[in-house]
């Protein structure tokens, strides 16, 4: 089967150019100027006239049905791989779960079993090490051969993910032997327990607490003492997870400036959510907004020094961290103590859009935003280049889209297993149209035609940015 998507403008991390491009079976076979590509054939032909074809997005944050906070993320692998498909994502990496005293394996088995079969895009896994020990250390090696190439530690949620920083820096010392990327969730989390007990006893227990109590000061820190780790550990590579804080870029940016193999991702609720706006909101409503790291005040430079680094490539990328939650039933938990909110926001039907919006508001150039929402997540993650990228010998992934089109986010149109939408009424000047994974149409014009089934798991290699 060949499909030849003709007429539009092809963009890439280095460049926007016409190109019709042919498509055998799953793969790309060929790129044309389209003055040659009259004589082209092919079973189904495709008009992408005045739209725009990019490598489908690979969304390297997600956490599908993931136990936290009491309950379980709400979207399971199929509502939130097709949701993903409808928003032009076409791979997603989530977070596979090593539970604290748990075998490493037989938490990436658990996660397997989760995925396997339920998958409407291709889907890879990162691994989160609950727990380092002798045994861990050495999973971490056979993972590496598996293609699970990255773990994420955290220095948040004493009691539940987190690890100390003897364990942190022994994970990254393995690290840097076996070639594997050490992720790290970057806060202080006995500080921040500390203030969150303070504050409950004075009986501040709206979801604004949430963020009041998740200072700045201690995602800066932290990121600061996880770049020290690093160094410690003969520079072993580090991927700062869900950056917010302008502070906490600034470590980044100078690590980065003295050639340390330090990168870092932000998320969209970071880019146009604020603690006073959303997580700030009357009642109980700013519960929604509740995720960790916290939104941040609109009073500071935050979101605009974010567009920033996404320029400077001090911010590798834009992910998600789609987690989400139901307000009714799930949110609620939290109801007069905000430390019981479930911490997540769902967002993976919307990064390319919003990140494009970023394009049409002048922070972004199109390469650019190419590139912060598939092609480096590919290279970061080893997926390059069978992913993020439109070019011979790739997979056909490939999304057209429309920026003439419009985009209204609403929780009545999404297709996220949410009761509400984090950016309900947001509008983006453009649109996903058509949506092809590995050479079949799985969305077009908004109506689905993709599979549960079809995602393949993908085995990933180290990655592309280790030195
Ligand atoms: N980010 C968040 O609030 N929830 C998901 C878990 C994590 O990434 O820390
Ligand atoms: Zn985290
Ligand atoms: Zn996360």
């Amino acid at each position: 089967m060949s499909l030849l998507v003709k007429g539009g403008t092809v963009v890439g991390p280095t460049g926007a150019q016409p190109a019709d491009v042919l498509v055998e079976g799953e793969k790309i076979v060929a790129l044309f100027d389209p003055a040659y590509s009259q004589t082209v054939q092919a079973d189904e032909v495709i008009d992408a006239g005045g739209k725009y074809v990019i490598p489908g997005g690979i969304d390297a944050h997600t956490h599908m049905e993931m136990p936290f906070g009491g309950t379980s993320a709400s979207d399971t692998f199929d509502t939130g791989t097709r949701a993903a498909a409808f928003g032009g994502t076409t791979t997603i990496v989530d977070f596979a779960i090593q539970k604290t005293g748990e075998v490493v394996q037989d938490g990436l088995d658990a996660w397997h079993t989760k995925a396997d079969g339920n998958c409407h895009i291709d889907y890879a896994f990162h691994m989160i090490l609950g727990g380092v020990d002798d045994e861990s250390l050495k999973a971490m090696d056979s993972l590496v051969t598996e293609g699970i190439t990255s773990f994420k530690l955290f220095m948040a949620y004493p009691g539940v993910f987190y690890s100390d920083d003897g364990q942190i820096l022994r994970a990254m010392q393995r690290a840097r032997e076996n070639g594997a990327m050490i992720m790290m969730h970057a806060e202080n989390g006995i500080a921040i327990d500390v203030l969150v007990q303070q504050a409950l006893s004075r009986g501040e227990t709206d979801p604004i607490y949430h963020g009041i109590t998740r200072p700045e000061a201690l995602e800066a820190e932290a990121t600061s003492r996880a770049i020290s780790l690093a160094s410690v550990a003969k520079d072993c590579p580090l991927y700062i997870v869900h950056l917010s804080a302008s502070k906490a870029l600034e470590a980044v940016a100078a690590a980065r400036n003295d050639g340390r193999n330090v990168f870092a991702e932000t998320c969209p609720q970071y880019l146009y959510l604020t603690l006073e706006d959303q997580l700030g909101a009357p009642g109980f409503e700013g519960a929604k907004w509740v995720c960790s790291t916290p939104l941040r005040s609109k009073h500071e430079s935050h979101a605009r020094d974010l567009w920033k680094g996404l320029r400077s490539n001090d911010l590798a990328m834009v992910s998600t961290d789609h987690c989400p939650f139901c307000f009714k039933d799930q949110k609620e938990l939290g109801r007069g103590d905000f430390s019981k909110i479930p911490n997540g926001i769902g967002g993976v039907e919307h990064r390319v859009d919003l990140v494009y919006q970023g394009v049409v508001d002048g922070q972004l150039s199109l390469e650019r935003w190419v590139e912060t929402i598939a092609t480096t997540p590919a290279r970061m993650f080893g997926l390059y280049p069978q992913k993020g990228i439109v070019a011979p010998g790739s997979d056909a992934d490939l999304v057209i889209y429309d920026p003439n089109g419009t985009t209204r986010i609403s929780a009545e149109t999404h297709h996220m297993n949410m009761d509400y939408s984090a950016y309900e009424g947001v509008e983006i000047q453009g649109r996903v149209g058509t949506v092809i994974s590995r050479g079949t149409v799985i969305v077009a014009d908004g109506n689905y035609h993709g599979r549960k089934g079809h995602g393949r798991y993908l085995r990933r290699g180290l990655s592309s940015y280790l030195v």
